[in-house]
Parts: C-alpha cells; structure tokens; sequence
C-alpha cells in the first residue's frame, strides 16, 4: 500500500502521514462478540510466501489457521482464492480497487525488474567466468537480499540480543539518548553496501523504461519503495523476528507487541536527490530507521517528542528537543507519533532504510479508547496537571472542612 502522509494544513484525505505546521511552534479487527471463530490450534500454516498476492503473505499465514476444518488439506491456490475473496468482501469498494491496482501495479514491477535483473545477474556470471573469476561476486549474494539471512545481515550483537530474547539482552545494546528515541548497531556494511546497490539497480532500470514509480510519500521526490520491487517477505521477517520483539519490550503502549504490517522503503538525500525533509510524524505505530551510507554531512535527525492528534501541532518542552547524526548501519527505533524531520544533508549522499511498522489491532482499540495520556506528552501533562488541581481541590476542601467543624 502507498505510504503517502498527510499534509496538514489542510488534511489530505486518504494520505497516511502528518506534516506539522513549523518547527517550534508544530507542532482490526476487535472479535465480535456474537460470531466467535476457533482457530484450528495444531494447524500448521503454509507459506505464502513465494506467491505475488495483493495482501501480505503474513495475513494469509495467520488467517489459514481460522479456515473451515474441510479446507485445511486443499492446495494452496484453493485456500489463498477462498481466503482472499473474504478479505476482498470486507474492504470498502473504494479501498478494494486500491487494493487491486496496487497488487497488479507490483505484479507488472516484479515480472520486468526480475527479469531484467536475472539477465544482468546471468550476463555479469558469464563475464566473471569469461574473466577467470571467481563467482564470489557482489551479484549471488543480492539475491541474498531477498530472503532473510540474519547472519550476513546484521552485527553479531544485535544477532545475540534477538536470539536471547529477554528484556536484559535487549537492553543491553539499545541506548536511548532522548526518552522514546531508541538506538542501537544493527546492520552488517556489506548488507548495507548490498541494499544500496540494489537500490542504484532499480532506479536504473527506472530510468532506462521510464516506467512510473510511486515514491515512498508525498514529501519524497526520491527514494523506492521496496515492498514494490520484491523485498515484502524479506522486510516481513524483520518485522516479525527482528522489531516486533522489541517494540513488545518497549512500545507496547501501541501494540508493539501485535505490529502486523509494514511499509517498507529507502530514502535519498544530497544534491542529485531530497535536500530534507520536513517535521512530521509516521503513519506507523513503530518505525525503524537504519542508516544505509554513504558518506554526508549534514542530515541530522530532529524530534520534538510524542503527540496524540489533537495534541500534534503544540509547542515542544525543552527535555523532547533532540538531534541525531546517523552512523551507517546504526538503527533509531521511534514511536511514528514521535515527531521529527532531517535537515540538510550539505554534501555528499545519505541514504537510509525506514520500515513502518504497523498494528491492526492498536488500530481498532485505538478508535473506541481515546485515552493516549501514557504516550501523548501533551495528554500526560494534562492528566498531570488535572491531578495536581484535583489534589489542590481536596486539600482545600478538607482544610474548609476542618474550618468548619473547628467553627
Ligand atoms: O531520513 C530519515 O532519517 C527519516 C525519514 C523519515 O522520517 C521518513 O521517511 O518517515
Ligand atoms: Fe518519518
């Protein structure tokens, strides 16, 4: 799905981000009570993984296991076709055809970038041969890319804290220079090396057949948004195995224990791509953001501290005014409400991988309950502010109380 935000003002419907005003002053389904569904507990779900589908593979993998016990043994086709005319049922009209240009948008990506890829990929093996060397070249290891591969992805800290898994480990290698600013070393140089130039690849293919991509947002020019061109599942497994674990231990006041979905791109900075960008907040509950390279000055990372909707244009309190300088391979885990931006990068070329991680169900409570005082710094103040007044009111009424029985 697109990743466009919201400008505001005015709102743009049906974007999925916030611009803020200016930089001081800016600012799931809940089970039905009737009709209960039991899941089949010792299903083991298949993989969708390798399919072109118009929902995430993630989606079909939990749903398969709620299937009509008759269902569970038909073949794959079967049960992606029942699953998804369900899901297709559900969503608005407006939202369904959304839903299916976007799938056959990616489908048309897929089929001509992989293509044209493995072609490169088989004619750059030839010359490597035809040259005498060695096949240990960049090409087979970019294909790596596309599925997960934790050991030449990432640091062997970060591999050891995941595979712990306990609230010490994790803490062990996050820093959090500004309250709800986590960072930590995560990704390996050459993975980072491997992603950009990927990255380089589909923008020359771009290039060479003009053909018409969607940016990452309303606010980019540059960057690819990477889900297009393949890397959903692998971006999938990061979530699932790498930042929802995480964001349970400490976002877990918007579902970051429950992140279902995510948009995954990269963004590009200097001369010959995005100067900055402006101060706004995330259409995800949680966000990664991984420096890829290369080298730049400038870029610095601001946040001015977590905001509810009604809360996200007012001023910021001098403890949430924090500025970062990325470091390649080094991660920064955010609320999205979290506001931010970046400012200029003044040379060279900053590149970095953001992963939107999202929470169907936060979603859902998130409309019946109204009450953000435990994340929103403005609703926290103003809880604060009315229990100190209801303190003040009890204090004196006890005082005029005793006054009175004294009297
Ligand atoms: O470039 C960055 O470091 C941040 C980008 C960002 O905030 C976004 O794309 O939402
Ligand atoms: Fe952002």
């Amino acid at each position: 799905m697109s990743g466009d935000r919201r400008e505001s003002p005015p709102v743009t419907a049906g974007g999925n981000g916030v611009v803020l005003q200016d930089k001081k002053t800016a600012p799931v389904m809940v089970p039905s009570q009737r009709l209960r569904l039991h899941p089949n507990k010792d299903h083991m779900p298949e993989s969708y993984e390798d399919l072109q589908l118009d929902f995430s593979p993630s989606v079909f993998r939990s749903l398969e296991k709620y299937l009509p016990p008759n269902m569970l043994s038909d073949s794959r086709e079967e049960k992606v076709k029942f699953m998804r005319d369900i899901l297709l049922k559900y969503l608005p009209h407006g939202e369904r055809t959304r839903a299916q240009k976007h799938g056959e948008y990616r489908q048309k990506i897929i089929s001509h970038y992989k293509s044209i890829h493995l072609l490169k990929v088989v004619k750059e093996r030839e010359n490597a041969e035809r040259l005498g060397l060695s096949e240990d070249g960049s090409e087979p290891l970019k294909r790596e890319l596309y599925s997960m591969h934790p050991v030449t992805f990432f640091v062997p800290s970060f591999m050891k804290a995941i595979n712990d898994n306990t609230e010490e480990s994790l803490r062990s290698i996050i820093s959090e220079p500004s309250p709800g600013v986590l960072t930590f070393e995560m990704l390996q140089p050459r993975f980072c090396e491997l992603l950009v130039a990927e990255v380089e690849n589909f923008e020359a293919w771009v290039n060479d057949t003009k053909f018409r991509v969607m940016r990452p947002n309303t606010m980019n020019k540059y960057g690819a948004v990477l889900d297009d061109f393949g890397l959903e599942t692998m971006l999938d497994k990061l979530m699932d195995g790498f930042i929802r674990p995480i964001s349970k231990v400490f976002f877990r006041e918007v579902g970051g224990a429950t992140l279902d979905s995510h948009h995954g791109f990269v963004v590009e900075y200097g001369k010959d791509w995005d100067v900055d960008l402006g101060f706004h907040v995330d259409d995800s509950e949680v966000t990664l953001n991984v420096c890829l390279g290369k080298q730049f000055s400038g870029g610095e990372l601001f946040f001015r501290g977590t905001r509810c909707d009604k809360h996200v244009n007012t001023g910021s309190q001098p403890e949430e005014i924090f500025d970062y300088s990325h470091v390649p391979g080094g991660a920064v885990l955010h609320l999205g409400r979290h506001r931010h931006g970046v400012r200029a990068t003044t040379s060279g070329h900053r590149i970095n991988l953001l992963l939107w991680c999202r929470s169907s169900v936060f979603r859902e409570i998130r409309k019946y309950q109204k009450d953000f005082s435990s994340w929103c710094g403005e609703c926290a103040r103003e809880k604060k502010g009315r229990q100190r007044a209801f303190i003040a009111a009890t204090k004196s009424e006890l005082l005029r109380q005793d006054g009175e029985s004294v009297a």
